[in-house]
């Protein structure tokens, strides 16, 4: 089947300097992706190539025709002075009567904000918004960057979950960048290490005795993810382009994982 996206030896460089490296890899359907890697290690900027927001320098991308992709971002940031309400906000850029937002607020446990402002919604309130926003569309992808920065432990593990039912309602794909190893691991099918350029890629559990994820992520991060087995097939590691091994610099976001 033909992967959803596809993306081969991509390039992004911003004033002279690679922030990506000779990346590959797919997207296909009904897979939840996670993509790990240290501060500054291109996590968004690759979000922004699969989104179109962004072009390669070199090397190419290929989408399925008409993809559709609902996108939750990190944070979003509103005019304080603009009275925008939850139900407004779902209908911006769509055609959609109220049930159909009544309905999409039920499937993240919303109904009651829908005519609440933007401003007064907690941090998990908000993520919960936004992805409902996301799946408004009825995406084949979802990509999540961070989605539960600023929800506390209780609104992280119910995200998780949400994105979870979503993805078995719309049979989507998932890529997501998350810091959340022990909230995220056991849903995810694959992970992506990536330091500009990918230093593995596979099932969590794979991935854990991989030598470049344990000397970049260190052996503790790497037991969070060993516990995780898969029972489902996944494509044979060497499928995927390693590119080398890499000069390892200290993690910048240990208290996140
Ligand atoms: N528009 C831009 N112009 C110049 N440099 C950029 C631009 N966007 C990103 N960068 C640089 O590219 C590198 C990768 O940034 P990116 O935001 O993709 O990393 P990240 O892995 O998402 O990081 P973090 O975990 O901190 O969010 C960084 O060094 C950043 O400063």
């Amino acid at each position: 089947m033909q992967p959803l996206v596809s993306a081969q030896n991509i390039f992004v460089e911003f004033n002279q300097q690679n922030v990506l490296e000779n990346v590959s890899f797919s997207i296909e359907m009904g897979k939840i992706i996670t993509l790990l890697g240290p501060n500054g290690a291109g996590k968004s900027t690759l979000v922004k190539l699969v989104l179109g927001l962004l072009q390669p320098s070199r090397g190419s991308i290929i989408r399925k025709a008409n993809l559709t992709i609902g996108y939750v971002p990190q944070k979003l940031k509103l005019d304080p002075t603009l009275p925008l309400t939850v139900k407004r906000f779902i209908k911006l850029n769509s055609h959609i009567v109220d049930d159909e937002i009544v309905n999409i607020l039920h499937q993240v446990n919303g109904e009651k904000l829908i005519n609440k402002t933007m401003h007064q919604l907690s941090g998990g309130e908000m993520q919960r918004v936004l992805l409902a926003q996301a799946l408004i569309k009825k995406p084949e992808l979802l990509i999540l960057d961070e989605p539960t920065q600023g929800v506390d432990i209780n609104g992280q593990v119910s995200l998780y979950n949400l994105i979870a039912n979503a993805k078995h309602r719309f049979n989507c794909a998932v890529l997501m960048v998350s810091h959340d190893l022990h909230l995220v691991m056991a849903k995810t099918d694959e992970v992506i290490c990536l330091n500009k350029h990918i230093c593995c890629v596979g099932a969590p559990s794979q991935i854990s005795s991989d030598p470049e994820f344990i000397a970049l992520f260190g052996q503790n991060t790497a037991n969070q993810l060993a516990v995780y087995k898969h029972h489902h097939i996944h494509q044979p590691a060497s499928k995927h382009r390693y590119q080398g091994r890499i000069q390892l610099p200290k993690f910048g976001k240990t208290d996140h994982v």
